[in-house]
């Protein structure tokens, strides 16, 4: 009995696909699952027939309905699988089926498929025009290296004919996948080295042969970024009757490698700019170790109680509300958790005060004591040195390093600054409440004494998360193998925290990775975004060293960013509704569409306008209603980890963004000065990478200073 397959490039279009046609393709399937190959060819209501003219011979179509045809590639080698890889109108599924060839990269083992028929006619053109360009993307590269790296001969020929970058992003669509991620590695500078290790060996067999000479079936299984092998009957109806989500079955190379690697010795730390699959990661990640034991416990964080609903969500899917293994995973904040350690333990009630009461204690203790210092330069004193390296004394705070902070201060000074944490922390108590930090710091002391509660920790955004945070953290689990495994993007620091993971006992030397592929936003998208952080070096998520964006792309293509100035607010918002209503026009659905400002009341004009043009809307404040209907409008800090079809960034006036209230005056700390107006432009950075297709960025009277270089 032959098997079946199924390839991504299926997938892609199989959501959109109407009823009766995906009821076609299920029946279709059936039969590859019930007929031998000789009765698959000789069925009537099947029709496997090849195509005239193919560029690849194993090309077959196959009858969906009466318009529609599967384009299915049959062995040719003895081998027993069938892969169906497009699902298309008549005449397209023909044209389409005969252009392309199915390939086993020499390198990966890999099944890869390219436009053969454009490549070569696109090929002679560009080598026509290279003979003029003063410079070849690939010159520095000898065709020995391309070759080990996977490059055939006729992706060499092209390649060799390619002056730029822009030219690679031209020819991308017709590229054999592996080699064109291995072309794009080369483009962006890594070395052949880097690309051998971070395209080929994640992808190739371990115990691939010397020669590669494999059936179809084996490159199919070399493949499972890309394809996926139904097993039985019930399995296939499963797949064709949920809606499909790529995620949970197709990793890309780099993130089945940090996943599904069997054990680690110790934190693991993987990094990626966003929508690079690092949450998707994770997830995966935790699947693999509720496998490895049967009684583990696993703690999955987050920043927010939606993100944690949504990543409650997601991993239901992914473990197939198998309700033994999810009761083994806890999916939370690290402030809940902490809350909840703190109860469970010592039998009392954290009751953690917000920013704004926090801020009017270290008014009055300022007062009280007639400080020469500001509320707001104490508050970021305590969070950073005093919190930050757990202080518990004056004498502790006098010999403390204040790395990070840009005023020096002497003895008499520090004791000053310690009198105003001592007023603060009394003027807690007197109300009986703490700060978050402080209720972390308790709950991992209480955490300390017993038996870490978990075998594994996954923490998803881990780049805002405060030294506090950590200690719950590390204190949860005990140090040793697959302890942590970290995900987060310093790009994507939007709250003031400042960590050395290694101080903290978490020690990623050696198991840091970094995703770099973008499944979320188009190209478009992505690279407009990136032109804001252009001007700044942002630091590593461990906290010694930069880290970059360097080789982040995605492969998805759309419009771009619609960029737009108005006279005043009042247009703004009439604008924003003309966008909208034409968004729901084109078929997006409410829900799909994010809108966002960085203040609350920027969202307060847009709702009003919005509502009253008959437009349903839904503000996202801590834990939405997922189901309900409605445009979601969100401040710029609720956007973090949420993706739309649609988003539109308001307000980025140079008043709002940065919001001059939150950034330290430069005399004040010339250090913190820079972070915080560093915070304000990776919150934009954040807002905008939100957008999956459409983006669009306005103001009213003069841009935010951030926008410059952009537009
Ligand atoms: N292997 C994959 N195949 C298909 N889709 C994927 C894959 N990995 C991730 N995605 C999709 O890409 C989008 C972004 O993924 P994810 O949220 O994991 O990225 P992220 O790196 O955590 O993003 P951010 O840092 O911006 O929050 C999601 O829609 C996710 O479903």
């Amino acid at each position: 009995m032959p098997q079946l397959a199924f390839a991504q490039s299926f997938w892609d279009g199989y959501d959109m696909l109407e009823k009766p046609v995906r009821a076609g393709v299920r029946k279709a399937m059936g039969k590859f699952q019930a007929l031998s190959a000789a009765e698959l060819n000789a069925d009537k209501g099947l029709h496997l027939e090849s195509v005239n003219n193919a560029r690849d011979p194993r090309m077959r179509t196959i009858r969906i309905t009466d318009f529609w045809r599967g384009v299915v590639l049959a062995p040719d080698d003895g081998s027993d699988v069938f892969l169906l890889v497009n699902v298309l109108p008549h005449d397209d599924a023909y044209t389409w089926a005969a252009k392309r060839l199915y390939s086993a990269n020499s390198a990966t083992r890999a099944l890869e498929v390219r436009d053969a028929v454009a490549l070569d006619e696109l090929t002679p053109l560009y080598e026509t025009a290279a003979r003029n360009a003063p410079e070849l993307l690939f010159a520095d590269v000898s065709d020995g290296t391309l070759r080990t790296l996977g490059i055939d001969d006729q992706v060499l020929r092209a390649a060799r004919s390619l002056a730029d970058k822009a030219q690679l992003d031209a020819f991308a669509t017709l590229l054999p996948e592996d080699q064109l991620e291995v072309l794009h590695y080369l483009a962006e500078g890594f070395g052949p080295e880097d690309v051998y290790r971070d395209v080929v060996a994640v992808r190739r067999p371990a115990d691939a042969p010397g020669e590669p000479v494999e059936d179809l079936a084996t490159v199919i299984a070399n493949t499972p970024a890309r394809i996926r092998l139904v097993t039985s009957p019930d399995e296939l109806a499963e797949m064709l009757e949920k809606p499909f989500d790529a995620w949970r079955v197709f990793l890309h190379p780099s993130q089945r490698r940090v996943a599904y690697r069997t054990s680690y010795g110790g934190p693991v730390q993987v990094t990626g700019g966003p929508g690079t699959g690092k949450t998707v990661a994770a997830l995966h990640r935790v699947k693999h170790l509720l496998s490895r034991r049967e009684d583990s416990r696993v703690l999955l964080t987050t920043y927010t109680n939606a993100l944690a609903a949504g990543l409650r969500q997601m991993l239901g899917l992914l473990l197939d509300e198998d309700e033994e293994l999810l009761r083994r995973v806890d999916v939370t904040t690290v402030d809940a958790y902490a809350n909840g350690v703190v109860r469970a333990k010592s039998g009392t009630v954290p009751r953690p005060v917000g920013d704004r009461e926090q801020r009017q204690l270290w008014e009055k203790a300022v007062k009280q004591l007639d400080l020469p210092f500001t509320a707001q330069f104490l508050a970021q004193e305590y969070r950073h040195v005093v919190l930050g390296q757990d202080l518990r004394d004056l004498g502790s705070y006098l010999g403390a390093s204040r790395r990070g902070r840009g005023t020096g201060l002497g003895h008499a000074r520090r004791r000053e600054v310690w009198s105003g944490v001592e007023r603060f922390e009394q003027l807690l108590r007197d109300r009986g409440e703490t700060t978050h930090p402080r209720m972390c710091i308790r709950a991992a002391e209480l955490l300390s004494g017993d038996p870490a509660p978990y075998a594994h920790v996954v923490v998803d955004e881990a780049q805002d998360l405060h030294p506090s945070q950590w200690r719950v953290l590390r204190a949860a689990v005990s140090p040793g193998p697959d302890d942590l495994f970290v995900t987060g993007d310093p790009h994507q620091r939007i709250y003031d925290s400042r960590v050395s993971l290694g101080s903290l006992g978490i020690v990623t030397v050696g198991r840091s990775f970094r995703l770099r592929v973008n499944y979320r936003s188009t190209e478009e998208i992505l690279s407009w975004s990136a032109r804001l952080l252009t001007p700044v070096t942002i630091g590593a998520l461990e906290g010694e060293g930069t880290d970059s964006l360097a080789g982040y792309r995605s492969l998805l293509h759309g419009r771009r960013p619609r960029v737009q100035e108005y006279a005043t607010r009042q247009e703004e918002t009439e604008g924003l509704v003309d966008h909208v209503r034409a968004l729901l026009d084109e078929g997006l659905a409410p829900h799909e569409i994010g809108v966002c400002a960085r203040f609350n009341l920027s969202l307060d004009a847009a709702e009003k306008k919005l509502t009253g043009a008959g437009i349903p809307v839904l503000r996202v404040k801590g834990q939405t209603a997922q189901k309900t209907e409605g445009v979601r409008l969100a401040t710029m800090h609720a956007m973090k980890g949420l993706e739309f079809r649609a988003v539109s960034v308001l307000g980025v006036d140079e008043g709002a963004v940065p919001f001059a209230r939150e950034i330290t005056p430069r005399e004040v700390d010339p250090l913190q000065h820079e972070a915080d107006v560093l915070r304000e432009r990776c919150l934009l950075f954040v807002a905008c990478t939100r957008a999956r297709e459409t983006l669009s960025v306005t103001w009213n009277g003069a841009p935010s200073p951030f926008l410059v270089g952009t537009v």
